[in-house]
């Protein structure tokens, strides 16, 4: 067997169509583009790659992109004074400070200074809370973009095993929740859990969160389970997943690959966010499922 490819990237490049359509109608509404402001921090050059595609499908969809670039050396409270401005700016919806930070800056701090209701990550401690008792607010962008590969392929997922490998605060714990949300009976595993492979085994979804390239084996992998892989490793044979896809690939029922399945997705969602949250701000009303 075979599993079927799940084609992250060509499901984002639909998504933002119908985005661009809907930001269309807000601006008339509202008589203005939805804006998200993104800020980075130092040099790092894949930061630096990510900063600039997301600028490109903000643009792409119709909505306004403030870039903010500061040098690694800025102070804390520099930036905070910058995220303070955002925050206050009503052209701007949603705010990214692109992550991580260098060291000397504190992330936690900066993150809970954003305005919860322009925090388009979903990483403030306030969504974080809402996500977990069911309070409308955002959720992280990545997760979410792995539920709705999965819902389009599984449609309603309830009472399925689900099993999250990993437990950031980023991907892991909001994946769980989502899950959970959808009824799944869920299992997060990480580095201390017992025979990993007998858990993964039991699995009707699997969504693998770890940063640990190909660790996951097809072997552990149930027969016709779909396997997400959230993995995005910069190898000597260039990007890999946390699956070793290969191996999963012939027991799985379906997959995501590496890149162009997940990764997508995130930037997809991040628009998504944003064009909700000036729904929201500009109290212009959209239907909900529809976004
Ligand atoms: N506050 C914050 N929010 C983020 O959402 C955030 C962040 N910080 N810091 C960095 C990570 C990373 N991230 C990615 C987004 C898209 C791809 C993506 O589209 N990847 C392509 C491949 C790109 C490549 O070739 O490198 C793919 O998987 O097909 C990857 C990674 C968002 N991040």
């Amino acid at each position: 067997m075979s599993a079927e490819i799940i084609d992250g990237k060509a499901f984002a490049e639909a998504f933002r169509g119908r985005l661009a359509v809907q930001v269309a109608a807000f601006a008339a509404a509202a008589k203005r583009a939805p804006g998200l402001a993104v800020v980075l921090v130092g040099e790092d050059p894949a930061s630096a790659v990510y900063v600039r595609s997301k600028g490109k499908a903000t643009r792409a969809a119709g909505m306004e992109s403030f870039e903010h670039r500061l040098p690694a050396t800025v102070a804390q409270d520099e930036l905070l004074a910058l995220v303070d401005r955002l925050n206050a700016d009503p052209a701007v919806d949603g705010i990214l400070v692109q992550l991580p930070l260098p060291g000397h800056i504190d992330e936690r701090v900066v993150i809970t200074r954003i305005d919860p209701d322009k925090d388009v990550d979903g990483f403030h401690p306030v969504n974080a809370g809402r996500l977990a008792t069911g309070l409308e607010g955002f959720v992280p962008c990545t997760p979410l973009g792995c539920l709705m590969l999965l819902k389009d392929r599984l449609g309603d997922l309830a009472g399925l095993d689900a099993v999250v490998i990993g437990r950031s605060n980023i991907v892991g714990k909001p994946m769980a929740q989502l899950l959970l949300g959808e009824s799944c009976t869920v299992t997060i595993a990480h580095s201390k859990t017992r025979d990993l492979s007998s858990v993964v085994r039991r699995a009707d979804i699997v969504v693998a969160a770890v940063g640990r390239p190909r660790m996951i084996k097809g072997e552990w992998i149930k027969p016709g389970a779909t396997v997400i892989d959230v993995g995005i490793n910069r190898t000597e044979d260039g990007l890999v997943g946390d699956v070793d896809f290969a191996g999963a690939a012939s027991v799985a029922g379906a997959i995501t690959p590496v890149p162009g399945g997940v990764g997508p997705m995130t930037i997809a969602v991040l628009l998504r966010n944003t064009l909700v949250s000036a729904h929201r701000r500009a109290s212009v009303p959209y239907e909900k499922g529809s976004l």
